[in-house]
């Protein structure tokens, strides 16, 4: 299995990262097709030429179509969209054919997409560590994926060659850096790195009514609310989908929050210093191993 030029790529699901998906497949040459719910987001697509070809979810005879002419599937859908729509569809995918996913949560959706599906077809999940604070097509830019990281999270129940497929797509999309993790380590590394600061940017903005202060803001709270704009039914689900892990990182997380109130509280100067001292070395271990990357 092998990206070949004439490699048809149907996406379903045309929002902001399956939009770009699109576009940036469109842009390096290849035939990309789609499926929506939405006929607007199909014709945004068709405007500007992110798809040769696209059919909303109703328009049954179109959608069995592109299943059927479709190499490569991937889905753009929330994660629980997805096995439902593969128990309903999967009867009109040719034999042979790789399905990919761009979803934030893997170990509760991975292995049940993996068991329904058919013996001729190959399931690999993949998620490009890319996005906006916005969601909808309109948005669509494959630059995106230029300072990104894609990860591939491959089951036993996948090939080598479905996991040399989506190197090569993530290569041909631009990312910046693939990396290879389990369902798990996955998912604790997401329950950290994007779970727990989507938490921390709500929670500051709830903290209180702060609009007013629009007009005195600097960067460090513009920086840290970027993302408290979010979408609530995507959030809400990801969120639920890896429980465990989320909780257990926001108990760490308020653990390290109490320590500076007790250092505070306690005018323990010392103790304050070093717990910002610690912070500042971690920071630059970090942007330097980002420097090494770059
Ligand atoms: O930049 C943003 O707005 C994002 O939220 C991107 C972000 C992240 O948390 O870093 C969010 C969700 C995606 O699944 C991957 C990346």
């Amino acid at each position: 299995m092998k990206i070949k030029q004439d490699t048809r790529f149907l996406i379903i699901g045309l929002g902001l990262i399956g939009g770009s998906y699109a576009m940036g497949l469109s842009k390096a040459g290849y035939s990309v097709f789609a499926i929506d719910q939405e006929q607007e987001a199909i014709d945004y697509a068709l405007e500007k030429q992110m798809i040769v070809k696209g059919a909303c979810t109703d328009d049954e005879g179109t959608v069995i179509a592109l299943i059927k002419q479709a190499d490569c599937i991937l889905f753009g859908l929330y994660p629980s969209a997805i096995l439902p729509w593969i128990s309903r569809y999967q009867q009109y995918i040719k034999s042979g054919a790789l399905l990919s996913d761009v979803s934030g949560v893997k170990a509760a959706i991975v292995p049940s997409i993996q068991a329904a599906l058919r013996n001729d077809l190959e399931f690999i999940g993949a998620h490009p560590m890319a996005g906006k604070e916005v969601s909808s097509n309109r948005f669509s830019d494959p630059s995106i994926f230029k300072i990104a990281n894609f990860i591939i999270t491959p089951t036993e129940k996948n090939s080598s060659a479905a996991i040399a497929f989506m190197k090569e797509f993530a290569h041909l999309l631009g990312f910046h850096h693939t990396a290879i993790l389990s369902l798990q380590e996955h998912d604790r590394m997401i329950g950290f790195l994007s779970q727990l600061t989507h938490i921390i940017a709500v929670a500051l903005m709830n903290t209180s009514d702060n609009t007013h202060l629009a007009e005195y803001t600097g960067d460090s709270f513009r920086d840290l609310t970027r993302i408290a704009k979010i979408n609530e039914q995507l959030w809400s689900e990801l969120f639920f989908l890896n429980k465990p892990v989320l909780l257990a990182e926001i108990d760490a997380f308020s653990k390290a929050l109490a320590s500076l109130r007790k250092a505070l509280a306690e005018d323990d100067e010392e103790k304050l210093k070093e717990l910002m001292r610690l912070s500042t070395k971690r920071r630059k271990v970090f942007d330097q191993k980002q420097e090494e990357h770059n």
